[in-house]
């Protein structure tokens, strides 16, 4: 047992330098601090929230969630924490998701509410003549420009919009990572028939989504983030039939689902 003490010792320093040290490449100490400082209020009305079946917003920070995406920015430094959280764990599944399919075909590609931009970074580096446009809400574009994404990057583009209101451009494909599971079946049907009226012919839609079992017994860490979903948006965690049939309502034709092994897989659909 003595020889054992050292080794794991050893072991949780590794873990912790690897995931938790704010300068290490993979660090996921930005998602922590969000998870700990903001969505760990949210939990705290759990009960509250599967009796009402909403979110806790105004339990948990006296605001309204009407607007969801306005009361999560409800300051600069909110959103820059969110942002930062989210862009954590594309060091980690990033290229899984990416690599999912051969997206190679596809070179002008929108990422739909592309947030902070690390997925749109992984992706112009796996596919070096693809071009990049974050599409997002004006003031979290602007952050990404001026804040997360290298200047020099010339193969990422911007676009401030609302993807619920405004236009949506023509692109070859479209990345929509972790935005259905915020939202309801009715607001995912409303905005991928927008996508798909935008799409190029021959184009297509990559959903990147943590994935339920189809009987929804797993696994454990999706059962927890829909539980996450259910205290802080509007939505949900999905399985590949859900998925599958949202993109079929929309036109999407020939539905393909990969499974990465990790937190994150990959749904394609055709146009
Ligand atoms: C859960 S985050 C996912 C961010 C990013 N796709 C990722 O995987 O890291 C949802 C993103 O959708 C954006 N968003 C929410 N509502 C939007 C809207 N109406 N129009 C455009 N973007 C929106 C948010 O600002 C945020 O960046």
């Amino acid at each position: 047992m003595y020889l054992f003490l050292p080794l794991a010792f050893y072991r949780n320093t590794e873990i912790s330098n690897t995931y938790l040290t704010k300068s290490s490449p993979k660090s996921q100490y930005h998602i922590m601090m969000y998870y700990s400082n903001t969505v760990y209020l949210c939990w705290h009305y759990l009960t509250d929230a599967v009796r009402e079946g909403r979110n806790q917003y105004e339990r948990a920070f006296g605001i309204s969630s009407k607007d969801l995406f306005g009361a999560m920015y409800r300051s600069e430094e909110e959103m820059l924490k969110f942002l930062a959280g989210q862009n954590s764990i594309w060091s980690i599944c990033g290229r899984d998701v990416l690599t999912a399919f051969d997206l190679s075909p596809f070179t002008r590609i929108y990422d739909l509410g592309g947030g902070g931009g690390a997925l749109a970074q992984e992706c112009v580096s796996l596919y070096p003549n693809c071009t990049v446009t974050i599409y997002d809400l004006p003031k979290v574009v602007q952050v990404a420009k001026e804040r997360l994404v290298p200047q020099e990057e010339q193969r990422i583009a911007f676009h401030e919009g609302d993807f619920f209101k405004d236009s949506i451009p023509e692109a070859d494909l479209y990345i929509l990572s972790k935005i259905l599971h915020d939202w309801d079946d009715e607001k995912c049907r409303q905005l991928l028939a927008e996508v798909h009226k935008a799409c190029r012919p021959g184009g297509g839609v990559l959903l990147v989504e943590s994935l339920l079992a189809e009987d929804k017994s797993g696994p454990v860490e999706t059962q927890l983030y829909s539980l996450n979903m259910l205290v802080q948006t509007e939505g949900k965690e999905r399985t590949a039939a859900e998925y599958s049939e949202l993109l079929r309502a929309a036109g999407f034709e020939e539905v393909q689902v990969r499974r990465t092994g990790k937190l994150y897989d990959a749904v394609l659909g055709r146009k």
